[in-house]
């Protein structure tokens, strides 16, 4: 089977300036891809470099086996960037008919799919409210409805999960390990570690490099810990240790 993502050697920078090394990675149908990482690390940089928003320095990225950007397979992809794109004067279902209907999706796909994404995220009895009386944590879970409309082949959501609490979280994950069954490639990028654990494979980046990647079980077995978190602080402690001795 073709894989969703495919990224060599990529590094990435802004005004020559890299601040993503070194990355390589293979994103497969049906895997949920958590990539995690402190604030700074890198993570929205290579979000954007697989969306084809960056030009990488060095390095390919491939998505669905073509080179990015391309208008065709960013019709495949639905993203959640961290800022909101919502239009406040419109009430929720307003904003998810619009994103609809750029999608050109039919009328009566329409109807059914914002009943079907707003009660994924909760929003049913807030669909005719105006999306500038909404919280944060609203605004959040109206975009990642938005971002669930219709069927894309890959998601890429960065931090969906901010903002929202974790009853609602394990409602988004139930949806997310569907789409995932049904074949749709996930990638999110979170400071959750409970996100963490529930992603079938995790890519940890620290000051923009690679520091583990596998899945969350094996991940834990290989550095003889209890939970992700502490597999984040033992691979950054080797990462240090390898910097100094340099
Ligand atoms: N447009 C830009 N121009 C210059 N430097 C940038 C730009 N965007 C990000 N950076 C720098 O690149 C590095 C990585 O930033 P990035 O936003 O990818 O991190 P992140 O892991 O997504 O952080 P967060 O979790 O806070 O969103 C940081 O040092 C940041 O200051």
């Amino acid at each position: 089977m073709e894989n969703t993502i495919a990224i060599t050697d990529l590094q990435i920078g802004y005004q020559q300036k890299p601040v993503v090394k070194n990355i390589n990675l293979i994103v497969r149908p049906g895997e949920i891809l958590g990539l995690l990482g402190p604030s700074g690390s890198g993570k929205t940089t290579l979000i954007r470099a697989i969306m084809g928003m960056i030009k990488p320095m060095s390095g390919t990225v491939r998505v669905f086996g073509q080179a990015m950007p391309n208008r065709h397979l960013l019709e495949k992809i639905g993203y959640m960037g961290q800022t909101d794109a919502l239009y406040d004067t419109l009430t929720a279902r307003e904003n998810l008919q619009f994103f609809a209907s750029l999608r050109k999706m039919p009328h009566q796909q329409t109807v059914a799919e914002i009943e079907r994404v707003a009660r994924v995220v909760s929003l049913q009895s807030f669909l005719d409210r105006r999306v500038a009386d909404f919280s944060g944590g609203m605004k959040r879970r109206l975009s990642l409805a938005i971002t669930l409309l219709g069927t894309s082949e890959l998601l890429i959501l960065d931090e969906p999960t901010v903002g929202i609490d974790p009853e609602l979280r394990i409602q988004i994950w139930q949806e997310l390990k569907q789409l995932a069954a049904a074949g749709k490639t996930i990638l999110m990028t979170t400071h959750v570690m409970e996100d963490a654990e529930q992603a079938t494979q995790l890519l940890m980046i620290r000051n923009g490099e690679a520091i583990a990647a596998g899945t969350p079980l094996d991940l834990k077995q290989r550095y003889a810990v209890d939970n992700v978190e502490e597999v984040f602080l033992k691979a950054g402690r080797i990462q240090d240790a390898h910097l100094s001795s340099l």
